[in-house]
């Protein structure tokens, strides 16, 4: 008896032993799998490393990081930039990133939205002998870049689900044979991870010596630090694996610098040479607005800043959380005279398309969208963005509001803002790698009442920041604020001017949320931010004896509460339900210094709100002048047949506008001086027609009211406005 006890009690033991070891068994597996794939990553780096090294790269004529500096290729770019893409000079970096791909070296380019990214791989793309692959994460995307090239005459494909089987017979052809005239080819990059067939026939093309160049566009994609990353970017590794001797260009508007180390990594180009330009965008006017809690006083706002600020149908575009929100939020900007349609990932892509097209064309003048409505929306005259509801992080909304004022004339920027809404958005990204950090990153910037909007991007993407010359609601306000400390019960005046330190019997609003939250967790209780603020609201109430001055709105009490979890005094926890993820409040890592009065926190009230009515003037100024209007009418009649009508910005871009309501020529030399060769003589002749009745009208020659735009700084009695020359960049 005692004996089986002994064995029973051994064979325990030996069992679980067993399961011990067959635990360890199974970590060492995983950790062996993981180091066998990063050995082959390990070496696939070298090889595409050592193989760069040793690739062929003609640049003995000048020090290889100068690529400012003359190219045997430097008149053939001139000509081709000028007669086919119709651009008279280059932007700030262009010229250097080509001469860096025409090199044959991998380039990685961050440039701001707007900056003129594509021109850095389709020129090369047309001077270079062969095919360049460029992949593109969106449908939308490649087709307007197709519609581009082809109204320019330049033969660009596009490789996708949705490309005919004769269009397709042909591509492949071309790859495989060489025969017909491709420059150009975009696919997504599912082609690249999904198809064989694909990837065999760009393997011939290549081992034929016809891949020219490959393009990375929308790069940051790549990375799962970005704020868009795509599954299938992650497997684009194999291109630079496949095709070392290959220049690519890998290219994006935002990627912080461990979003660019991480996509070097993926890419396999360790070695290439970065560019980097600044994140400035001197034409926008950056604006946080109050949101009210009315949604009809919200839409009530929004439709007197469109109709007085940009009566003459000037696009814009609104953006909202939710696909109910868009259409609610469009049908009443209708029903108050504004044109208005909206567009959201619900809708069939036809529809989608007729509304994008519209809106280009501007026989709409607004789209209301969520973020479906995105990258590839690359219309240049968008003169204001505004984003009803918050966005999820400060790239998020780099990339959103950049899409207005691509032309580089003055636009606005407007967010309006709640705390209310930042549950909102938390419980929709808190499952996210980072998600709650870029939010809060954003929510720090719609909070702040006095620091400069673009400095906080200029923070965000690690760049020195820039004075914004009064381009943001924050630097153009002249009004005085007042900060209450609210765990001090002082309360000053912003600006040195005077300091009034309030009674310091008034209990502090930090202790009571503190102390609120507290017994509510010793009772096992919980409250979202808005019941929170209620509860604070009566506690408040019923301590009866407070100085008035210090009591807060309850917008200013969710405003402290907000400010308590970016302390980390609070934070947020999320439940999930059947329908709905709740974001509740809860102590945070720093309550108990909070509750001791050990922790001081501000919170920035606006004396008045009307005050901060702040508006950009320039944003006025950027308007069109007569001259420009009518070419922009024209631009309209030309392109209203035939694939015109499908890329009219590609007939005459706002770039040559503005050249030519400058230059104002009025001979067919003259003409394609200014702008380079147009595209047949019917054109020409409209043009040359449009000048000559304008300057024989009188105002051609004279002083237009809209040339004060083209005045680079402006000061104006009350304040310095920035007024930015469409050509400033250049
Ligand atoms: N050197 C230049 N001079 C004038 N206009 C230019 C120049 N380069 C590009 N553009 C114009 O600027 C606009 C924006 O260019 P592009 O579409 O390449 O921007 P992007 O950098 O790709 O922006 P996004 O990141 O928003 O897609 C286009 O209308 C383009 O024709």
């Amino acid at each position: 008896m005692e004996d089986e006890e002994n064995i029973e009690g051994e064979l325990l033991l030996v069992e679980s032993q067993l399961h011990d070891i067959q635990g360890q068994i199974k970590t060492l597996l995983d950790r062996q799998e993981e180091l066998y794939e990063r050995q082959a990553q390990l070496k696939a780096l070298l090889e595409a490393s050592k193989l760069t090294r040793n690739t062929t790269i003609n640049t003995s004529s000048v020090a290889p990081e100068d690529w400012s500096g003359s190219f045997p290729w430097d008149l053939e770019a001139d000509d081709t930039r000028f007669n086919i893409f119709g651009i008279s000079s280059y932007r700030s970096n262009q010229r250097e990133i080509i001469n860096a791909v025409m090199s044959g070296r991998d380039v990685l380019v961050i440039m701001a939205a707007g900056g003129g990214k594509s021109l850095c791989y389709q020129l090369p793309a047309v001077l270079r002998d062969g095919i360049a692959l460029v992949v593109s994460p969106l449908l939308s995307l490649i087709q307007d870049q197709v519609m581009g090239l082809s109204a320019l005459g330049i033969p660009a494909y596009m490789l996708t689900s949705t490309t005919n089987k004769e269009v397709e017979k042909f591509i492949y052809k071309t790859l495989d044979k060489g025969e017909g005239e491709l420059k150009i080819l975009y696919v997504t990059p599912e082609k690249i991870s999904k198809s064989k067939r694909f990837m065999s026939k760009l393997e011939k093309c290549h081992h034929a010596g016809r891949l020219s160049l490959i393009a990375i566009d929308e790069a940051h994609c790549c990375s799962q630090w970005g704020h868009d990353f795509r599954p299938d970017y992650k497997n684009l590794g194999i291109l630079k694996i496949q095709f070392p001797s290959v220049p690519m260009i890998a290219l994006t508007a935002t990627a912080t610098s461990k979003v660019q180390m991480d996509l070097m990594e993926m890419l396999h180009i360790p070695r290439c040479i970065k560019f980097v330009s600044t994140v400035n965008r001197p034409n926008l006017f950056y604006k946080v607005s109050e949101k009210s809690p009315v949604g009809k006083v919200v839409i009530d706002e929004i439709t007197k800043f469109i109709s007085e600020s940009y009566p003459n149908n000037e696009s814009g575009i609104i953006y909202c959380f939710s696909r109910k929100e868009c259409e609610q939020v469009a049908k009443e900007l209708r029903e108050r005279g504004i044109s208005a349609d909206y567009y959201h990932a619900d809708m069939d892509i036809v529809n989608r398309e007729k509304i994008h097209m519209r809106w280009s064309k501007g026989k709409s003048q607004v789209i209301v969208g969520t973020v479906a409505f995105g990258m590839g929306i690359n219309k240049p005259d968008v003169r204001f963005v505004i984003h009803h509801s918050l966005s999820k992080s400060m790239e998020t909304y780099y990339q959103e509001s950049g899409r207005a004022g691509r032309d580089g004339l003055p636009s606005e920027c407007i967010l309006y803002y709640r705390p209310g809404d930042v549950p909102r958005q938390s419980s929709m990204v808190f499952y996210e790698n980072c998600g709650l950090q870029n939010l809060y990153d954003i929510v720090r910037y719609c909070q702040s009442k006095r620091s400069c909007r673009h400095g906080a991007f200029f923070r965000h993407f690690g760049e020195v920041p820039q004075d914004c010359n009064g381009m943001c609601d924050n630097c153009a306000s002249t009004i005085e604020q007042k900060d209450i400390d609210v765990t001090w019960g002082k309360c000053f005046l912003f600006h040195d001017i005077l300091t009034v330190i309030f009674s310091t019997s008034c209990l502090d609003h930090t202790k009571i949320i503190v102390s609120l939250l507290h017994d509510m967790q010793l009772n096992d209780q919980r409250a979202t931010l808005l019941q929170l603020v209620d509860k604070f609201k009566s506690k408040w109430k019923g301590l009866g004896s407070f100085n008035e001055a210090v009591d807060l709105r309850k917008e200013e009490v969710e405003q402290l509460i907000v400010n308590l979890i970016l302390d980390n005094v609070l934070k947020e926890e999320f439940q999930h339900t059947a329908y709905s993820t709740n974001a509740y409040v809860t102590l945070g890592a720093l309550w108990k210094p909070a509750l001791q009065g050990n922790r001081v926190v501000k919170l920035e009230i606006a004396i008045a709100s009307k005050d901060r009515d702040v508006r950009s003037k320039g944003a006025k100024r950027g308007r069109m002048s007569d001259l420009e209007a009518k070419l922009d009418e024209l631009r309209r009649d030309l392109s209203s047949t035939g694939s015109d009508a499908i890329f009219p910005h590609a007939v005459l871009t706002a770039q040559q506008i503005s050249l030519l309501s400058s230059q104002k020529p009025t001979t067919p030399a003259e003409l394609e001086k200014v702008i380079g060769k147009v595209k047949t003589r019917k054109y020409g002749s409209k043009i040359i027609e449009l000048m000559r009745s304008h300057d024989n009208s009188g105002s051609g020659r004279g002083k237009e009211a809209g040339d004060e735009h083209r005045a680079k700084k402006i000061k104006t009695k009350d304040e310095d406005v920035v007024c930015v020359e469409s050509s400033e960049e250049e």
